[in-house]
């Protein structure tokens, strides 16, 4: 497994972060959702975001992936100015963004969704959005590899119990290569052993994508161990490692010592 720092606090040696928010707002009617945001994550860095119910985390990933315009601040991606550019010419830029509820066609086989997600990325957006210079074959391989379903290639998407529907979909998203993913609650409704094997493919994941992951099972987040930024009330609170944020007096009266954490 590749190691890679746990804080994401290492140099970038001049490089632009993968990905950066500078005071990134929203309000609806006047309620700042996201409040001030500034948000530096490096290559390849594995990021969890924690927080309340109502702390902003869907909403921050939604400003992210440009499904939510910001009423103010900035998004950059390597650099790049992207804030407002709307959805799908986000996703061309190489945010992929996986929601809770599995989005996979349950008629088809399992090779079948790879196909037609591959087929969507490499007929269609290849030259906009790759970051691979794989031939759709390999890269599909890989994904089967990475995602663990190698034997269930020709059984019914509708036969996968809940964890092999979100690894699929998980491998939709990965087809097309993107840069940064955005995964919110990955092991929602999971059991422990599913639960695990999420967090062992997330850890493979980290390096080759920088990844953001919006999580309540803190027993999970220490599982896979990296800089933690804690939401509370649309504005950061804390960042730092899983210890340093179990120890951290404000996160637990603001959310670890709350009844709304659902397994931690
Ligand atoms: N489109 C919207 N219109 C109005 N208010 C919204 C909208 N989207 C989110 N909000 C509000 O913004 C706040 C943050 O919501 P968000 O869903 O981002 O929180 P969260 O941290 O993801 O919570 P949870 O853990 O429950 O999913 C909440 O008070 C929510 O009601």
């Amino acid at each position: 497994m590749q190691e890679i720092s746990c804080t994401g606090d290492e140099s970038q040696a001049g490089m632009p972060w993968a990905l950066e928010t500078a005071d990134l707002t929203v309000k609806f009617d006047e309620f700042p959702a996201v409040n001030g945001v500034n948000l530096k994550v490096g290559t390849g860095e594995l990021r969890v975001i924690i927080g309340a119910n109502g702390a902003g985390k869907s909403t921050l990933l939604d400003l992210i992936c440009g499904k939510t315009r910001p009423t103010s601040g900035t998004i950059l991606l390597r650099g790049r100015d992207v804030t407002g550019i709307g959805e799908a010419q986000i996703a061309r830029a190489g945010i992929g963004r996986k929601f809770q509820t599995p989005t996979v066609f349950k008629s088809m086989s399992v090779w079948e969704n790879l196909q037609v997600a591959g087929n969507k990325h490499f007929g269609v957006s290849r030259n906009f959005f790759c970051r691979t210079d794989s031939s759709p074959a390999e890269q599909q391989g890989k994904v089967i590899d990475q995602i663990g379903l190698g034997s269930l290639l020709h059984r019914s998407a509708a036969e996968l119990s809940h964890g092999q529907l979100q690894w699929l979909e998980l491998g939709m998203l990965l087809i097309q290569s993107p840069s940064i993913l955005l995964l919110d609650e990955p092991t929602a409704g999971m059991t422990t052993e599913e639960t695990d094997k999420t967090a062992d493919i997330i850890r493979s994941l980290a390096g080759n994508h920088t990844i953001l992951v919006i999580e309540h099972d803190m027993a999970f987040v220490r599982q896979i161990c990296r800089k933690i930024t804690v939401l509370h009330q649309g504005r950061i609170l804390a960042e730092g490692t899983a210890e340093e944020i179990e120890r951290n007096a404000d996160v637990i009266q603001a959310y670890l010592g709350s009844a709304t954490v659902s397994h931690a």
